[in-house]
């Protein structure tokens, strides 16, 4: 398990991050998400020993994270370092050397992982030849390439069209079902959702919520759709506060504790209910009520 603990920093008098404790475990995808400034970067930046924390730990398997495991860590820096002239093979190779991989090994892991992603025709190519993207699609390989333990990844999915996309969730889905532990910052939540088995969720250095999507749901507040009665008829209800409508369609939110029958029956007493039953806020809505309460970090993810 990659176990991140009380992680502080602050540059200057700034404080970057504040207490940020999480863990991603083997064989899991963890989904790291946050407004811009929120501390992704920096904790990740922390786990590659790439900055010092000025409090906190992170560990491997129980002990702290050194040199030797982060030779074993796959990591996609949000400043992308490739060298423009290098060729991609070249490229990919001498990283995976770096690693401490035989020559051979490192030309075959970088003709899968090129391949892999749509790279093949490219494999020849100088890197600054190659469209954002492509060049996107060789940072992943270079992340990959030395056949990792731990995945750190600051947002890997920017800048990558739709196919791409879809094989990087395969990749990192399969990483993870061969029981190493990914972790991804992103704020495409729609994906994030689909993909992560968890997510954690900073806000202003301090981590807002950690769990499930369906954890997250659980403890946020009932939410319903009514479909039926004319706009308006909810207004005011005790413990009821209504969220927004859209035609015929009311969606409330209950306070802890009320009941969903009398909400049901003082929608019968406006008119016709056609349709009435919980609603499953998807993380987008989940992240905005998770980083509400903190002033200043309620922009969008
Ligand atoms: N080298 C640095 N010097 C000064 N401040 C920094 C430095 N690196 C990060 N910060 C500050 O630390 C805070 C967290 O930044 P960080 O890059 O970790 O955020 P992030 O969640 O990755 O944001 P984004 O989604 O925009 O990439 C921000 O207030 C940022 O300005």
């Amino acid at each position: 398990m990659l176990a991140i603990e009380g992680l502080a920093k602050r540059f200057g008098t700034a404080t970057a991050l504040d207490g940020v404790t999480f863990q991603v475990r083997p064989g899991e995808v963890f989904g790291f998400v946050g407004g811009n400034g929120a501390g992704k970067t920096t904790t990740m930046r922390i786990v590659l020993g790439v900055l010092d924390p000025d409090a906190g730990t992170v560990s491997w398997r129980g002990s702290p994270v050194d040199a030797t495991v982060r030779r074993r860590i796959g990591y996609l820096p949000e400043e992308r370092g490739l060298y423009p002239k290098m060729r991609v093979t070249e490229h990919l190779v001498y990283l995976a050397r770096l690693h401490g991989m035989s020559r051979s090994a490192a030309r075959d892991a970088a003709a899968t992982w090129t391949g892999r992603v749509g790279l093949a025709e490219r494999r020849h190519d100088e890197v600054q030849k190659l469209s954002l993207g492509n060049q996107q699609r060789v940072q992943l390989c270079a992340a990959l390439v030395h056949d990792p333990d731990v995945l750190v990844l600051d947002e890997p999915f920017s800048g990558l069209d739709p196919a791409a996309v879809d094989t990087l969730s395969e990749v990192l889905r399969e990483r993870a079902a061969a029981g190493i532990p990914v972790i991804f910052s992103s704020h495409q939540l729609e994906l994030v959702e689909r993909l992560c088995d968890r997510v954690g969720i900073i806000s202003a250095g301090r981590m807002a919520a950690v769990g499930t999507v369906d954890d997250l749901r659980a403890a946020s507040a009932e939410r319903y759709d009514v479909t039926g009665p004319p706009a308006g008829w909810a207004d005011g209800l005790p413990g009821v506060r209504v969220l927004d409508t859209d035609g015929a369609r009311t969606r409330v939110e209950l306070e802890p504790g009320t009941d969903d029958q009398k909400l049901l029956a003082a929608a019968l007493q406006a008119g016709p209910v056609h349709a009435f039953g919980p609603y499953r806020p998807p993380l987008s809505e989940l992240y905005r009520d998770a980083v509400a309460d903190r002033p200043g970090t309620g922009g969008p993810a």
